[in-house]
């Protein structure tokens, strides 16, 4: 039978004969081999194990249990030769890890009361692999990271940097300080479980928010380092992204860097080698001009691994892509990869497949870690996928992986996941433009059916499989509602399952809109309008309802291709019935009374948060390069007077370089007095005449850099 193992193996010999599952089995090399191999067969084995039986051999290369297998030892990193035959099974690991990961895969070989005979010579592609525990947002839960340690260990995965931008002893204000008794507690039961499954615990610093360049808070970072160190973290990395001003400075970061390098990791025999996240960390930043890169890879010790999140802040790893941040830093570049993170489109899931990334990379980077989404289970599904990616590049294949992922997250709702993941995958329109497929298989489906319905002659087929597909919809929504076999899945994703059982429901309920039309039934008609206005009105109230946080609040599902039909068969089949009827019933509310121009780049694509009397522009994570000159403008659909507006900047300095100004006509323009409120936000109206444009300026002469924290303007009638 077909070799199930994840990640996929890299050499694999089978002889297509197998063995029933020996009673018993005896393990040979338990004194030498690595303990956590051994805890993990013994607890695999449970009471197969004993004196007697089938021979087990476990160890690694120079062991006397395995030096039958020396020469069969891959000679990588963690790579290892496993064999199964009617006479013994070998798990030979080339270091200590390769070992576990032989018994790992050894694990996955158990299949229906049978072992097959095989030879496995198996390593990986990327030395270091994994997840960074680095968006915005909610941290993960101690027990979400201990259940994401236990499922890198399954999956090969090496590598977890804990680097939650929200929790204030990694960032701001608390770096300085140690973690209060029960934080570090949890710390070091991660550690232990981390060791256990053979992951490094990386723990990172984010000190440039307000680092001072003396020897104070230098001593401060050695000693908060020095604190997690004795809470058993032996692996390290300071980020200096998302900030501006004197912590950015580069020949500061490299000094601090090397010092810790020469004076803590160098010195400590069990340190792995530093990890540095740039404040250039992606190449839509890097300035030549500015040399930071070049001091970088000049001064920066050949030791110390620097993070990259690719051509963008959100953007696909690509062979040249790497190439040329390798020449910059003079060493390959440890990716940082920005999926399925979601802190910057909250409203949406992203449950897609993994793709887009280069298949010939492995030589030009050193690690590959994804930064996931706030909700840990559902991250789960990328997080699998991209295990399977960095550990056998060549052989990845993004749709067989994406299901494996699913059928080894949640095996008894298999079916119904999928249906779930491929209607929540897209991001919707988001500041990045960072787009995923979504809706794959029924969007050609959608697309014919909505052309031919508008000339007048759909086929039958396309509106039965668009029925079919949204009647799936509604019935996987409700199997996932009551599953009960990964709960913290379920919990996690049920405002979505909500979301999207109003949407299973509102698609068969608009279709059946076009039936009555065409039978001429006006009272069925009227019933299936109501029942999707009424589902629609749910909608709305379920997105102010959950989910709910300054970025982007609500439940967004099948934005891509499902949500758009609903609206377009039931707006056409509406405005058919009007015609033949003479009615006027009205169409649903989906406009967007404000438009959003400007001549700064980073916020060309901002998404507006729009409400009946207020838009709000989606704050924006990163730090803002405002040049002189630069604006923002927002130009309402009608004239309004402006009860309040209110921006906040999150700089120390004054506002000085900036004005605010209102139009009822774009040409002339009055500024708008702003009051600086006690946490420094910047507060305005204007009610005197009504006014159509609200626009923010840079007036002054350099550009400024800004964090877009808060920026809504309130309009009445
Ligand atoms: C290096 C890096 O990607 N830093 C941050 C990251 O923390 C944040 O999650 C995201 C994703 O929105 C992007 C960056 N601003």
């Amino acid at each position: 039978q077909d070799i199930q193992v994840q990640p996929s193996p890299r050499q694999v010999n089978v002889t297509g004969k197998s063995m029933t599952i020996p009673v018993a089995f005896r393990l040979v090399g338990e004194q030498e081999a690595n303990p956590h191999a051994i805890a993990l067969l013994k607890q695999f084995l449970g009471d197969r194990l004993g004196t007697e039986g089938f021979p087990l051999f476990v160890g690694e290369k120079g062991d006397r249990a395995v030096r039958g297998a020396k020469r069969l030892i891959p000679d990588h990193p963690e790579g290892y030769y496993l064999s199964i035959t009617d006479k013994a099974i070998t798990l030979a690991g080339n270091d200590e890890r390769g070992t576990y990961y032989a018994a790992r895969t050894f694990m996955q070989l158990f299949h229906e009361g049978h072992l097959p005979f095989v030879g496995i010579q198996d390593y990986p592609d990327v030395r270091f692999r994994g997840v960074v525990e680095g968006f915005y947002g909610t941290p993960w839960s101690h027990e979400a990271r201990l259940r994401q340690l236990r499922f890198y260990g399954e999956n090969k995965l090496n590598t977890y940097i804990y680097g939650p931008k929200d929790d204030p002893f990694h960032s701001s204000p608390n770096w300085r300080k140690p973690y209060p008794a029960k934080e570090a507690a949890r710390l070091a039961e991660l550690v232990k479980v981390a060791d256990e499954n053979e992951v490094d615990f990386v723990w990172a610093i984010h000190p440039g928010l307000d680092i001072r360049w003396e020897t104070s808070d230098r001593d401060s970072l050695m000693a908060k380092f020095e604190r997690m160190y004795d809470l058993g973290v032996r692996s390290f990395a300071v980020f200096f992204d998302d900030i501006s001003g004197e912590g950015a400075k580069a020949d500061r970061q490299v000094e601090l860097l090397n010092y810790i390098d020469d004076h803590f990791v160098q010195v400590k025999p069990d340190v792995t080698p530093l990890i540095v996240c740039p404040t250039e960390y992606n190449k839509g930043w890097a300035r030549p001009e500015s040399g930071y890169l070049a001091t970088i890879g000049e001064k920066l010790n050949p030791s110390v691994e620097v993070m990259w999140t690719g051509d963008r802040v959100i953007s696909e790893i690509t062979r040249e892509g790497v190439e040329w941040i390798r020449e910059q830093i003079k060493r390959p570049a440890y990716i940082w990869w920005n999926f399925p993170v979601s802190d910057y489109v909250r409203d949406h899931l992203l449950l897609g497949e993994v793709y887009g990334n280069g298949k010939d990379i492995a030589g030009s980077i050193s690690g590959f870690v994804a930064n996931p989404m706030e909700w840990a289970e559902a991250s789960k599904l990328a997080i699998y996928c991209v295990a399977d990616y960095t550990w056998n590049m060549q052989s990845y294949d993004r749709s067989r992986s994406w299901h494996r992922a699913i059928r080894a997250i949640i095996p008894e709702n298999v079916e119904a996941f999928t249906v779930f993941a491929r209607h929540n995958s897209d991001l919707g329109e988001n500041v990045h433009r960072f787009r995923r497929e979504e809706s794959v298989e029924i969007q050609p489906v959608a697309e014919r059916f909505m052309k031919r319905y508008r000339e007048g002659h759909y086929d039958e087929r396309d509106f039965l499989a668009l029925q079919d597909e949204f009647e799936r919809v509604a019935e996987a929504a409700d199997l996932l509602l009551i599953d009960r076999e990964n709960e913290a899945l379920i919990e996690e994703i049920t405002p979505w399952l909500h979301q999207f059982k109003i949407l299973g429901d509102a698609g068969q309920e608009a279709l059946a809109m076009i039936k009555a039309g065409e039978r001429g039934d006006r009272e069925l008609f009227l019933r299936k309008y109501n029942h999707v206005k009424a589902l629609r009105k749910r909608s709305y109230e379920l997105e102010r309802q959950f989910n709910q946080n300054p970025y982007q609040p609500g439940v967004k599902t099948g934005t891509t291709v499902l949500q758009p039909l609903v609206l377009d068969v039931f707006t056409e089949a509406t405005e058919r019935f009007n015609r033949q009827n003479g009615t006027d019933l009205p169409l649903l509310a989906d406009y967007s009374p404000c438009k959003l121009t400007t001549n700064v780049p980073q916020l060309e694509h901002l998404p507006l948060q729009v409400y009946p009397s207020r838009v709000h522009l989606t704050p924006l994570l990163e730090v803002v390069k405002w040049p002189a000159g630069g604006y923002l403008q927002l130009e309402l659909d009608d004239a309004y007077r402006i009860p309040g507006t209110r921006l906040n900047f999150d700089v120390k300095g004054d506002l000085s370089w900036g004005v605010m100004e209102v139009s009822a006509d774009g040409e002339t323009w009055q500024t708008v007095t702003l009051t600086r409120d006690a946490r420094g936000r910047l507060n305005g109206k204007w009610e005197d005449t009504p006014v159509k444009f609200v626009r923010f300026t840079n007036t002054g002469e350099g550009e400024q850099q800004v964090y877009l924290r808060e920026f809504y303007v309130v309009f009445s009638l």
